[in-house]
Protein backbone atom coordinates (compact mmCIF):
# COMPACT_ATOMS: atom_id res chain seq x y z
CA UNK A 1 0.00 0.00 0.00
CA UNK A 2 1.37 3.62 -1.15
CA UNK A 3 1.67 5.32 2.20
CA UNK A 4 1.62 9.30 1.50
CA UNK A 5 3.16 11.43 4.25
CA UNK A 6 1.91 14.65 5.48
CA UNK A 7 3.98 17.76 3.88
CA UNK A 8 5.43 18.52 6.76
CA UNK A 9 7.22 15.18 7.01
CA UNK A 10 8.35 15.32 3.51
CA UNK A 11 9.81 18.84 3.71
CA UNK A 12 11.58 18.15 7.43
CA UNK A 13 14.86 17.75 8.13
CA UNK A 14 15.72 16.34 11.60
CA UNK A 15 18.80 15.80 13.69
CA UNK A 16 19.18 12.82 16.24
CA UNK A 17 21.53 12.68 18.72
CA UNK A 18 22.37 9.35 20.15
CA UNK A 19 21.51 6.07 18.04
CA UNK A 20 21.55 3.83 21.35
CA UNK A 21 18.79 1.99 22.74
CA UNK A 22 16.34 4.43 22.06
CA UNK A 23 18.22 5.99 18.91
CA UNK A 24 17.92 2.63 16.98
CA UNK A 25 14.14 2.59 17.22
CA UNK A 26 13.66 6.23 16.35
CA UNK A 27 15.95 6.17 13.31
CA UNK A 28 13.64 3.17 12.28
CA UNK A 29 10.42 4.87 13.23
CA UNK A 30 10.98 7.64 11.14
CA UNK A 31 12.57 6.33 8.38
CA UNK A 32 9.61 4.35 8.18
CA UNK A 33 6.84 7.74 8.68
CA UNK A 34 8.12 9.28 5.90
CA UNK A 35 10.96 11.54 6.88
CA UNK A 36 13.02 12.14 4.02
CA UNK A 37 16.44 13.64 5.50
CA UNK A 38 18.10 12.39 8.96
CA UNK A 39 21.39 13.70 10.25
CA UNK A 40 22.90 11.22 12.81
CA UNK A 41 25.45 11.86 15.85
CA UNK A 42 26.73 8.96 18.24
CA UNK A 43 30.26 8.85 19.47
CA UNK A 44 30.44 5.65 20.23
CA UNK A 45 31.08 2.11 18.59
CA UNK A 46 28.82 -0.70 18.59
CA UNK A 47 29.81 -3.40 21.96
CA UNK A 48 28.61 -6.57 22.85
CA UNK A 49 26.34 -5.35 25.16
CA UNK A 50 24.13 -3.65 22.61
CA UNK A 51 22.93 -6.30 20.75
CA UNK A 52 20.01 -7.27 22.94
CA UNK A 53 18.31 -3.97 22.63
CA UNK A 54 19.33 -2.27 19.66
CA UNK A 55 18.34 -4.53 16.86
CA UNK A 56 19.61 -2.54 13.86
CA UNK A 57 23.22 -3.95 15.25
CA UNK A 58 24.54 -7.71 14.44
CA UNK A 59 27.36 -9.46 15.99
CA UNK A 60 29.54 -8.43 12.90
CA UNK A 61 28.93 -4.89 13.52
CA UNK A 62 31.31 -4.81 17.08
CA UNK A 63 33.58 -2.50 16.95
CA UNK A 64 32.20 -0.14 14.39
CA UNK A 65 30.53 3.02 13.91
CA UNK A 66 26.86 3.16 15.86
CA UNK A 67 25.88 5.80 13.24
CA UNK A 68 27.33 4.43 10.39
CA UNK A 69 25.55 1.12 10.98
CA UNK A 70 22.55 2.14 11.93
CA UNK A 71 22.47 4.62 8.66
CA UNK A 72 23.56 1.44 6.37
CA UNK A 73 20.91 -1.03 8.00
CA UNK A 74 18.00 1.47 7.70
CA UNK A 75 18.69 2.33 3.93
CA UNK A 76 18.25 -1.64 3.55
CA UNK A 77 14.63 -1.00 4.24
CA UNK A 78 13.93 2.55 3.06
CA UNK A 79 16.99 3.04 0.45
CA UNK A 80 15.68 6.18 -0.58
CA UNK A 81 16.04 8.59 1.79
CA UNK A 82 19.15 10.48 2.87
CA UNK A 83 20.60 9.44 6.17
CA UNK A 84 24.16 11.52 7.43
CA UNK A 85 25.48 9.82 10.02
CA UNK A 86 28.48 11.44 12.13
CA UNK A 87 30.53 9.37 13.97
CA UNK A 88 31.73 11.97 16.41
CA UNK A 89 30.27 13.82 20.24
CA UNK A 90 27.65 15.98 19.52
CA UNK A 91 29.89 19.09 21.71
CA UNK A 92 32.42 18.65 19.30
CA UNK A 93 32.90 22.48 17.87
CA UNK A 94 31.52 21.52 14.33
CA UNK A 95 28.52 20.95 15.54
CA UNK A 96 27.87 24.73 16.23
CA UNK A 97 24.93 27.08 16.08
CA UNK A 98 25.04 27.33 12.07
CA UNK A 99 24.84 23.51 11.71
CA UNK A 100 21.94 23.33 14.32
CA UNK A 101 20.16 25.63 12.43
CA UNK A 102 19.96 23.87 9.17
CA UNK A 103 17.31 21.74 10.90
CA UNK A 104 13.62 21.63 11.88
CA UNK A 105 13.81 19.70 14.60
CA UNK A 106 16.32 17.79 17.22
CA UNK A 107 15.74 14.57 18.65
CA UNK A 108 17.55 13.35 21.83
CA UNK A 109 17.78 9.76 22.58
CA UNK A 110 20.74 10.43 24.41
CA UNK A 111 22.30 8.95 27.97
CA UNK A 112 23.89 12.12 29.73
CA UNK A 113 22.89 15.01 31.36
CA UNK A 114 26.07 16.69 29.73
CA UNK A 115 25.68 15.90 26.32
CA UNK A 116 21.74 16.88 26.72
CA UNK A 117 22.21 20.54 28.34
CA UNK A 118 24.96 21.03 25.69
CA UNK A 119 22.27 20.22 23.15
CA UNK A 120 19.86 22.16 24.76
CA UNK A 121 21.82 25.40 24.93
CA UNK A 122 22.62 25.00 21.15
CA UNK A 123 18.78 24.15 20.52
CA UNK A 124 17.98 27.62 22.24
CA UNK A 125 20.99 29.63 20.26
CA UNK A 126 19.83 28.20 16.75
CA UNK A 127 16.08 28.28 17.83
CA UNK A 128 15.26 24.91 17.02
CA UNK A 129 12.88 23.02 18.89
CA UNK A 130 14.03 19.99 20.90
CA UNK A 131 12.36 16.77 21.56
CA UNK A 132 14.23 15.11 25.08
CA UNK A 133 13.78 11.42 25.99
CA UNK A 134 14.98 8.64 28.50
CA UNK A 135 14.28 5.34 29.72
CA UNK A 136 15.03 3.52 32.73
CA UNK A 137 13.78 0.19 32.67
CA UNK A 138 9.89 0.32 32.53
CA UNK A 139 9.81 4.37 32.63
CA UNK A 140 10.46 6.78 30.33
CA UNK A 141 9.66 9.91 29.37
CA UNK A 142 9.49 12.62 25.84
CA UNK A 143 9.52 15.93 26.54
CA UNK A 144 9.06 19.19 23.76
CA UNK A 145 11.05 21.85 24.41
CA UNK A 146 10.53 25.34 22.02
CA UNK A 147 12.10 28.37 23.06
CA UNK A 148 9.53 30.92 24.32
CA UNK A 149 7.04 28.52 24.54
CA UNK A 150 7.85 25.62 26.90
CA UNK A 151 10.00 25.24 29.66
CA UNK A 152 13.78 24.27 28.30
CA UNK A 153 15.46 21.13 29.33
CA UNK A 154 17.47 22.80 32.00
CA UNK A 155 14.72 25.33 33.77
CA UNK A 156 13.82 22.85 36.44
CA UNK A 157 17.38 20.83 38.16
CA UNK A 158 17.72 17.50 37.63
CA UNK A 159 18.35 15.04 40.52
CA UNK A 160 22.11 14.02 41.34
CA UNK A 161 23.13 10.51 40.88
CA UNK A 162 22.67 9.24 44.26
CA UNK A 163 26.23 8.49 46.58
CA UNK A 164 26.94 7.61 49.88
CA UNK A 165 28.42 8.61 53.21
CA UNK A 166 32.36 7.30 53.65
CA UNK A 167 31.96 6.19 56.56
CA UNK A 168 28.80 3.76 55.66
CA UNK A 169 31.23 2.89 53.00
CA UNK A 170 34.35 2.16 54.68
CA UNK A 171 33.20 0.90 57.86
CA UNK A 172 29.53 0.68 58.41
CA UNK A 173 27.90 -0.85 55.32
CA UNK A 174 24.00 -2.01 55.88
CA UNK A 175 23.00 -2.80 52.23
CA UNK A 176 24.71 -5.12 49.34
CA UNK A 177 25.06 -1.36 47.81
CA UNK A 178 27.37 -0.59 50.47
CA UNK A 179 29.61 -3.37 49.71
CA UNK A 180 29.00 -3.11 46.11
CA UNK A 181 30.87 0.92 46.35
CA UNK A 182 33.76 -0.25 48.79
CA UNK A 183 34.66 -3.27 46.30
CA UNK A 184 34.67 -1.21 43.27
CA UNK A 185 35.60 2.50 44.31
CA UNK A 186 37.57 1.76 46.75
CA UNK A 187 39.10 -1.77 46.67
CA UNK A 188 39.34 -2.68 43.08
CA UNK A 189 40.44 1.23 42.49
CA UNK A 190 43.61 0.97 45.36
CA UNK A 191 44.21 -2.70 43.44
CA UNK A 192 44.48 -2.45 39.82
CA UNK A 193 44.06 1.75 39.52
CA UNK A 194 46.16 4.64 39.84
CA UNK A 195 48.49 4.37 42.73
CA UNK A 196 48.40 8.11 43.17
CA UNK A 197 44.41 8.47 44.27
CA UNK A 198 44.01 9.03 47.36
CA UNK A 199 41.92 6.23 49.14
CA UNK A 200 41.07 5.64 52.86
CA UNK A 201 40.74 1.99 52.21
CA UNK A 202 41.87 1.44 55.95
CA UNK A 203 39.78 0.90 58.86
CA UNK A 204 40.83 3.60 61.20
CA UNK A 205 41.15 3.39 64.76
CA UNK A 206 42.24 5.34 67.77
CA UNK A 207 45.37 2.53 67.44
CA UNK A 208 45.92 2.19 63.80
CA UNK A 209 47.26 5.69 63.58
CA UNK A 210 50.05 5.36 65.54
CA UNK A 211 51.26 2.15 64.50
CA UNK A 212 50.52 1.79 60.76
CA UNK A 213 53.42 4.67 60.35
CA UNK A 214 55.73 1.62 60.95
CA UNK A 215 53.87 -1.24 59.25
CA UNK A 216 54.88 -2.63 55.92
CA UNK A 217 52.44 -1.38 52.79
CA UNK A 218 50.45 -4.70 52.68
CA UNK A 219 49.05 -3.28 49.45
CA UNK A 220 52.45 -3.40 47.87
CA UNK A 221 53.99 -6.89 45.95
CA UNK A 222 56.93 -7.88 47.70
CA UNK A 223 59.65 -8.57 45.92
CA UNK A 224 59.43 -12.09 44.29
CA UNK A 225 56.11 -12.65 46.27
CA UNK A 226 54.09 -15.38 45.35
CA UNK A 227 51.01 -14.44 43.44
CA UNK A 228 48.75 -16.56 45.75
CA UNK A 229 50.57 -15.49 48.78
CA UNK A 230 49.67 -11.70 47.75
CA UNK A 231 46.50 -12.32 47.37
CA UNK A 232 45.78 -14.16 50.19
CA UNK A 233 47.37 -11.44 52.09
CA UNK A 234 44.95 -9.02 50.51
CA UNK A 235 42.35 -10.89 51.30
CA UNK A 236 43.67 -11.35 55.02
CA UNK A 237 44.14 -7.73 55.43
CA UNK A 238 40.82 -6.11 53.97
CA UNK A 239 38.23 -8.90 55.30
CA UNK A 240 40.15 -10.56 58.18
CA UNK A 241 43.06 -7.55 59.74
CA UNK A 242 40.70 -4.67 59.06
CA UNK A 243 37.45 -5.94 60.50
CA UNK A 244 39.41 -6.59 63.76
CA UNK A 245 40.06 -3.15 64.14
CA UNK A 246 37.00 -1.89 62.98
CA UNK A 247 35.69 -4.11 65.98
CA UNK A 248 37.92 -2.38 68.42
CA UNK A 249 36.23 0.34 68.47
CA UNK A 250 33.14 -0.39 70.31
CA UNK A 251 31.38 2.88 70.04
CA UNK A 252 30.81 1.84 66.63
CA UNK A 253 29.14 -0.76 67.37
CA UNK A 254 26.51 -0.09 70.21
CA UNK A 255 23.58 -0.07 68.72
CA UNK A 256 24.82 -2.05 65.13
CA UNK A 257 25.41 -5.90 64.43
CA UNK A 258 29.37 -6.77 65.30
CA UNK A 259 30.84 -7.73 61.65
CA UNK A 260 32.67 -11.35 61.51
CA UNK A 261 36.19 -11.13 60.66
CA UNK A 262 37.14 -12.97 57.79
CA UNK A 263 40.60 -15.34 56.87
CA UNK A 264 41.12 -17.13 53.88
CA UNK A 265 42.70 -20.15 55.92
CA UNK A 266 38.97 -20.26 57.86
CA UNK A 267 37.10 -20.82 54.28
CA UNK A 268 39.87 -22.41 52.26
CA UNK A 269 41.31 -24.59 54.83
CA UNK A 270 41.08 -27.61 52.69
CA UNK A 271 42.77 -25.87 49.86
CA UNK A 272 46.71 -25.59 48.67
CA UNK A 273 46.99 -21.51 47.69
CA UNK A 274 47.72 -22.70 44.53
CA UNK A 275 45.14 -24.58 42.83
CA UNK A 276 43.78 -23.76 39.10
CA UNK A 277 46.72 -25.34 37.52
CA UNK A 278 45.45 -27.54 36.03
CA UNK A 279 42.33 -25.75 34.60
CA UNK A 280 44.61 -22.56 33.47
CA UNK A 281 45.96 -23.80 30.16
CA UNK A 282 42.92 -24.64 28.37
CA UNK A 283 41.16 -20.77 29.18
CA UNK A 284 44.28 -18.78 29.09
CA UNK A 285 44.76 -18.55 25.43
CA UNK A 286 42.26 -16.29 24.43
CA UNK A 287 43.20 -12.83 26.72
CA UNK A 288 39.97 -11.52 26.05
CA UNK A 289 38.22 -13.70 27.83
CA UNK A 290 39.97 -14.14 31.11
CA UNK A 291 37.07 -15.41 33.41
CA UNK A 292 38.06 -16.27 37.20
CA UNK A 293 34.04 -18.46 36.62
CA UNK A 294 35.09 -19.99 33.49
CA UNK A 295 38.93 -21.08 35.33
CA UNK A 296 36.98 -22.54 38.25
CA UNK A 297 34.49 -24.13 35.66
CA UNK A 298 31.41 -21.93 37.08
CA UNK A 299 28.76 -21.35 34.37
CA UNK A 300 25.58 -19.86 35.56
CA UNK A 301 25.89 -15.89 36.38
CA UNK A 302 22.75 -16.17 38.18
CA UNK A 303 24.20 -18.55 40.87
CA UNK A 304 24.19 -17.58 44.44
CA UNK A 305 27.94 -18.21 45.31
CA UNK A 306 28.93 -19.96 48.99
CA UNK A 307 31.34 -17.65 51.10
CA UNK A 308 34.04 -20.58 49.96
CA UNK A 309 33.01 -19.71 46.18
CA UNK A 310 33.16 -16.01 45.85
CA UNK A 311 36.84 -16.16 47.99
CA UNK A 312 37.84 -18.36 45.69
CA UNK A 313 36.57 -16.30 42.78
CA UNK A 314 38.45 -13.72 44.45
CA UNK A 315 41.52 -15.00 44.71
CA UNK A 316 41.00 -16.42 41.09
CA UNK A 317 39.87 -12.94 39.62
CA UNK A 318 42.94 -11.56 41.43
CA UNK A 319 45.67 -13.86 39.79
CA UNK A 320 44.25 -13.71 36.26
CA UNK A 321 45.06 -9.50 36.40
CA UNK A 322 48.52 -10.39 37.98
CA UNK A 323 49.29 -13.00 35.21
CA UNK A 324 46.90 -12.46 32.37
CA UNK A 325 46.49 -8.35 32.48
CA UNK A 326 49.48 -7.11 34.42
CA UNK A 327 50.19 -3.78 31.90
CA UNK A 328 46.89 -2.73 32.74
CA UNK A 329 47.35 -2.39 35.76
CA UNK A 330 47.66 1.13 37.26
CA UNK A 331 45.28 2.20 34.94
CA UNK A 332 41.99 0.53 35.11
CA UNK A 333 39.04 1.65 36.11
CA UNK A 334 35.62 0.11 36.76
CA UNK A 335 33.79 -1.23 33.69
CA UNK A 336 30.84 -3.13 33.90
CA UNK A 337 31.56 -4.53 30.47
CA UNK A 338 34.96 -5.96 31.90
CA UNK A 339 33.86 -9.58 32.83
CA UNK A 340 37.29 -10.27 35.15
CA UNK A 341 36.65 -7.24 37.28
CA UNK A 342 32.87 -7.69 37.49
CA UNK A 343 33.90 -10.94 39.06
CA UNK A 344 36.29 -9.35 41.15
CA UNK A 345 33.84 -6.93 42.39
CA UNK A 346 31.37 -9.46 43.05
CA UNK A 347 33.19 -11.67 44.78
CA UNK A 348 35.13 -8.82 47.10
CA UNK A 349 31.57 -7.36 47.87
CA UNK A 350 29.82 -10.76 48.80
CA UNK A 351 32.75 -11.68 51.26
CA UNK A 352 32.41 -8.25 52.63
CA UNK A 353 28.67 -8.65 52.56
CA UNK A 354 29.05 -12.03 54.14
CA UNK A 355 31.22 -10.25 57.01
CA UNK A 356 28.65 -7.82 58.02
CA UNK A 357 25.54 -10.41 57.60
CA UNK A 358 24.07 -8.96 54.58
CA UNK A 359 22.42 -11.94 52.03
CA UNK A 360 25.14 -12.50 49.40
CA UNK A 361 24.13 -11.66 45.63
CA UNK A 362 24.83 -13.16 42.50
CA UNK A 363 27.39 -11.63 39.69
CA UNK A 364 24.34 -10.38 37.40
CA UNK A 365 22.49 -8.40 40.47
CA UNK A 366 25.45 -7.36 41.55
CA UNK A 367 27.18 -6.37 37.74
CA UNK A 368 23.51 -4.11 37.77
CA UNK A 369 24.41 -2.35 41.19
CA UNK A 370 27.98 -1.87 40.31
CA UNK A 371 27.24 -0.41 36.66
CA UNK A 372 24.23 1.76 38.04
CA UNK A 373 22.59 -0.48 35.71
CA UNK A 374 18.55 -0.70 35.48
CA UNK A 375 18.29 -3.44 33.04
CA UNK A 376 17.37 -1.86 29.39
CA UNK A 377 13.83 -2.51 28.34
CA UNK A 378 13.40 -2.94 24.49
CA UNK A 379 9.59 -2.45 24.33
CA UNK A 380 9.83 1.21 26.92
CA UNK A 381 12.49 2.78 24.13
CA UNK A 382 10.46 1.59 21.07
CA UNK A 383 7.40 3.39 22.95
CA UNK A 384 9.27 6.18 24.24
CA UNK A 385 10.70 6.66 20.25
CA UNK A 386 7.32 6.59 19.12
CA UNK A 387 6.31 9.10 21.10
CA UNK A 388 9.24 11.46 20.29
CA UNK A 389 8.01 11.25 16.46
CA UNK A 390 4.45 11.77 17.19
CA UNK A 391 6.08 15.38 19.51
CA UNK A 392 8.43 16.10 16.72
CA UNK A 393 5.10 15.80 13.77
CA UNK A 394 3.37 18.44 16.33
CA UNK A 395 6.56 20.57 16.37
CA UNK A 396 6.73 20.92 12.72
CA UNK A 397 3.09 21.40 11.97
CA UNK A 398 3.17 24.22 14.88
CA UNK A 399 0.54 22.47 16.72
CA UNK A 400 1.39 24.28 20.24
CA UNK A 401 -2.05 23.44 21.98
CA UNK A 402 -1.18 19.54 21.65
CA UNK A 403 1.92 19.35 23.14
CA UNK A 404 2.50 17.23 25.73
CA UNK A 405 5.36 15.64 27.46
CA UNK A 406 4.59 12.40 27.77
CA UNK A 407 5.63 9.80 31.11
CA UNK A 408 5.74 6.42 30.64
CA UNK A 409 5.20 4.54 34.02
CA UNK A 410 5.65 1.03 35.31
CA UNK A 411 2.24 0.81 36.65
CA UNK A 412 -1.21 2.03 35.41
CA UNK A 413 -1.99 5.49 36.56
CA UNK A 414 -6.08 6.12 35.96
CA UNK A 415 -5.73 3.07 33.91
CA UNK A 416 -3.13 4.76 31.88
CA UNK A 417 0.71 3.39 31.43
CA UNK A 418 1.08 6.66 29.40
CA UNK A 419 0.69 9.56 30.73
CA UNK A 420 0.44 12.59 28.83
CA UNK A 421 0.98 16.03 30.89
CA UNK A 422 0.60 19.71 29.40
CA UNK A 423 4.27 21.09 28.99
CA UNK A 424 4.70 24.07 31.28
CA UNK A 425 6.10 27.57 30.39
CA UNK A 426 9.46 28.73 30.66
CA UNK A 427 11.18 29.36 33.67
CA UNK A 428 11.71 33.15 34.40
CA UNK A 429 14.70 32.63 36.58
CA UNK A 430 15.98 29.51 34.41
CA UNK A 431 19.67 31.18 33.90
CA UNK A 432 20.04 29.08 30.57
CA UNK A 433 16.63 30.21 28.70
CA UNK A 434 16.21 33.51 30.52
CA UNK A 435 18.63 36.17 31.07
CA UNK A 436 18.75 35.78 35.03
CA UNK A 437 22.17 36.38 36.70
CA UNK A 438 23.24 34.27 39.19
CA UNK A 439 24.76 35.21 42.87
CA UNK A 440 27.83 33.53 43.91
CA UNK A 441 28.98 33.51 47.00
CA UNK A 442 32.70 32.82 47.25
CA UNK A 443 35.89 33.36 49.11
CA UNK A 444 37.65 35.67 46.73
CA UNK A 445 40.91 36.00 48.18
CA UNK A 446 41.22 32.21 48.14
CA UNK A 447 39.80 30.68 45.74
CA UNK A 448 41.60 30.56 42.10
CA UNK A 449 40.62 31.81 39.09
CA UNK A 450 41.03 27.74 38.21
CA UNK A 451 38.44 26.58 40.95
CA UNK A 452 35.96 29.35 39.29
CA UNK A 453 36.43 27.70 35.82
CA UNK A 454 36.56 24.19 36.44
CA UNK A 455 34.28 23.73 39.35
CA UNK A 456 31.55 26.47 38.52
CA UNK A 457 31.51 27.47 35.08
CA UNK A 458 32.48 23.88 33.36
CA UNK A 459 31.18 21.37 36.31
CA UNK A 460 27.87 23.69 37.10
CA UNK A 461 27.19 25.63 34.51
CA UNK A 462 27.90 22.83 32.34
CA UNK A 463 29.70 25.07 30.00
CA UNK A 464 32.21 23.48 26.87
CA UNK A 465 34.62 26.18 25.84
CA UNK A 466 33.97 29.06 28.59
CA UNK A 467 35.63 32.53 28.51
CA UNK A 468 35.22 34.84 31.24
CA UNK A 469 35.49 38.91 31.16
CA UNK A 470 35.10 41.27 34.13
CA UNK A 471 34.04 44.82 33.10
CA UNK A 472 35.57 44.67 29.21
CA UNK A 473 38.80 42.87 30.51
CA UNK A 474 39.37 39.34 29.48
CA UNK A 475 40.11 37.30 32.35
CA UNK A 476 40.04 33.76 30.66
CA UNK A 477 39.42 32.41 27.37
CA UNK A 478 39.17 28.22 26.46
CA UNK A 479 39.98 26.75 22.93
CA UNK A 480 42.20 28.23 20.12
CA UNK A 481 43.87 31.18 21.93
CA UNK A 482 46.36 33.71 20.19
CA UNK A 483 50.16 32.87 21.15
CA UNK A 484 50.56 35.75 23.61
CA UNK A 485 47.57 35.31 25.16
CA UNK A 486 48.27 31.42 26.40
CA UNK A 487 50.89 32.44 29.05
CA UNK A 488 48.75 35.06 30.57
CA UNK A 489 45.72 33.29 31.29
CA UNK A 490 47.75 30.46 32.47
CA UNK A 491 49.03 32.61 34.81
CA UNK A 492 45.48 34.08 35.45
CA UNK A 493 44.51 30.46 36.91
CA UNK A 494 46.58 30.34 39.80
CA UNK A 495 45.90 33.30 40.62
CA UNK A 496 43.33 34.16 43.75
CA UNK A 497 39.89 35.92 42.26
CA UNK A 498 40.52 39.32 44.05
CA UNK A 499 44.56 39.27 42.92
CA UNK A 500 43.18 38.97 38.89
CA UNK A 501 44.61 41.89 36.86
CA UNK A 502 41.27 43.19 36.96
CA UNK A 503 40.12 42.00 40.51
CA UNK A 504 37.09 40.31 41.09
CA UNK A 505 36.06 41.08 44.40
CA UNK A 506 32.44 41.52 46.35
CA UNK A 507 30.23 43.20 44.00
CA UNK A 508 31.84 42.55 40.86
CA UNK A 509 29.74 41.45 37.82
CA UNK A 510 31.54 38.99 35.84
CA UNK A 511 30.34 37.63 32.70
CA UNK A 512 30.76 33.98 31.19
CA UNK A 513 30.41 32.72 27.66
CA UNK A 514 30.33 30.18 25.95
CA UNK A 515 30.74 31.04 22.10
CA UNK A 516 30.08 27.67 20.58
CA UNK A 517 26.71 27.04 22.73
CA UNK A 518 26.22 30.69 22.35
CA UNK A 519 25.53 31.04 26.05
CA UNK A 520 26.06 33.84 28.23
CA UNK A 521 24.89 34.41 31.70
CA UNK A 522 26.22 36.99 34.24
CA UNK A 523 27.32 36.14 37.58
CA UNK A 524 26.65 38.76 40.89
CA UNK A 525 30.29 37.99 43.35
CA UNK A 526 29.42 38.28 47.13
CA UNK A 527 32.51 38.39 48.37
CA UNK A 528 32.30 35.37 51.80
CA UNK A 529 34.78 34.06 54.22
CA UNK A 530 33.09 30.83 55.16
CA UNK A 531 33.91 29.17 57.95
CA UNK A 532 30.77 28.80 60.40
CA UNK A 533 29.09 25.56 61.11
CA UNK A 534 26.46 26.32 58.73
CA UNK A 535 29.14 26.59 55.97
CA UNK A 536 30.31 22.81 56.97
CA UNK A 537 26.92 21.70 57.26
CA UNK A 538 26.43 23.37 53.15
CA UNK A 539 29.90 21.21 52.46
CA UNK A 540 29.06 18.00 54.33
CA UNK A 541 25.26 18.08 52.47
CA UNK A 542 26.98 19.17 49.15
CA UNK A 543 28.86 15.89 49.68
CA UNK A 544 26.27 13.52 50.41
CA UNK A 545 23.69 15.01 48.19
CA UNK A 546 25.48 17.24 45.36
CA UNK A 547 22.30 18.70 45.32
CA UNK A 548 21.48 21.82 43.42
CA UNK A 549 17.86 23.41 44.92
CA UNK A 550 15.48 26.15 43.33
CA UNK A 551 15.25 28.89 46.61
CA UNK A 552 11.91 30.18 46.99
CA UNK A 553 13.21 33.77 45.42
CA UNK A 554 13.54 31.18 42.58
CA UNK A 555 17.37 31.74 42.49
CA UNK A 556 19.61 28.71 42.20
CA UNK A 557 21.45 28.15 45.36
CA UNK A 558 24.47 25.61 44.58
CA UNK A 559 26.70 24.86 47.64
CA UNK A 560 30.35 24.15 46.65
CA UNK A 561 32.72 22.06 48.00
CA UNK A 562 36.36 22.82 46.96
CA UNK A 563 39.57 20.96 46.98
CA UNK A 564 40.14 19.18 50.20
CA UNK A 565 42.54 21.95 50.42
CA UNK A 566 41.49 23.64 53.57
CA UNK A 567 39.60 27.04 53.21
CA UNK A 568 38.68 27.86 49.81
CA UNK A 569 34.86 28.19 50.06
CA UNK A 570 31.88 28.90 47.31
CA UNK A 571 28.32 28.50 47.12
CA UNK A 572 26.52 29.88 43.87
CA UNK A 573 22.89 31.59 44.43
N1 LIG B 1 28.25 13.58 23.75
C1 LIG B 1 27.74 12.64 22.95
N2 LIG B 1 27.87 12.77 21.60
C2 LIG B 1 27.37 11.82 20.77
N3 LIG B 1 26.74 10.72 21.19
C3 LIG B 1 26.58 10.54 22.50
C4 LIG B 1 27.08 11.51 23.44
N4 LIG B 1 26.79 11.06 24.69
C5 LIG B 1 26.14 9.88 24.53
N5 LIG B 1 26.01 9.56 23.23
C6 LIG B 1 25.37 8.36 22.66
O1 LIG B 1 24.07 8.22 23.15
C7 LIG B 1 23.71 6.83 23.06
C8 LIG B 1 22.88 6.50 24.26
O2 LIG B 1 22.39 5.21 24.08
P1 LIG B 1 22.05 4.21 25.24
O3 LIG B 1 21.39 4.94 26.35
O4 LIG B 1 21.31 3.05 24.66
O5 LIG B 1 23.47 3.81 25.78
P2 LIG B 1 24.50 2.73 25.26
O6 LIG B 1 25.84 3.23 25.61
O7 LIG B 1 24.23 2.36 23.85
O8 LIG B 1 24.09 1.46 26.12
P3 LIG B 1 24.39 1.09 27.65
O9 LIG B 1 25.05 2.28 28.28
O10 LIG B 1 23.03 0.83 28.20
O11 LIG B 1 25.26 -0.11 27.55
C9 LIG B 1 24.99 6.04 22.97
O12 LIG B 1 25.05 5.37 21.72
C10 LIG B 1 26.08 7.10 23.09
O13 LIG B 1 27.17 6.87 22.24
ZN1 LIG C 1 15.22 27.24 30.86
Amino acid sequence: MAYSSPSVIKDAKVLMVGAGGIGCELLKTLALSGFPDIHIIDMDTIEVSNLNRQFLFRQFHVGQSKAKVARDAVLKFRPHINITPYHANVKDPEFNVDFFKQFNVVLNGLDNLDARRHVNRLCLAANVPLVESGTTGFLGQVTVHVKGRTECYECQPKPAPKTYPVCTITSTPSKFVHCIVWAKDLLFAKLFGDKNQDNDLNVRSSDAASSSKNVEDVFERRKDEDIDQYGRKIFDHVFGYNIELALSNEETWKNRNRPKPIYSKDILSDEPAQQNGNLEKKYESDELSVSAMASLGMKNPQDIWSLKENSRIFLEAFRLFFTKREKEIGNLSFDKDDQLAVEFVTAAANIRAASFGIPLQNLFEAKGIAGNIVHAVATTNAVIAGLIVIEAIKVLKNDIKNYRMTYCLEHPARNMLLMPVEPFEPNKSCYVCSETPLSLEINTNRSKLKDLVEKIVKAKLGMNLPLIMCASNLLYEAGDVEDDMIAIYEANLEKALAELPSPVTGGTMLTVEDMQQEFVCNINIKHRFFLNSYFLYSVKKFLESNTIMLEELNKFIVFLFFSLSSLSHVALR
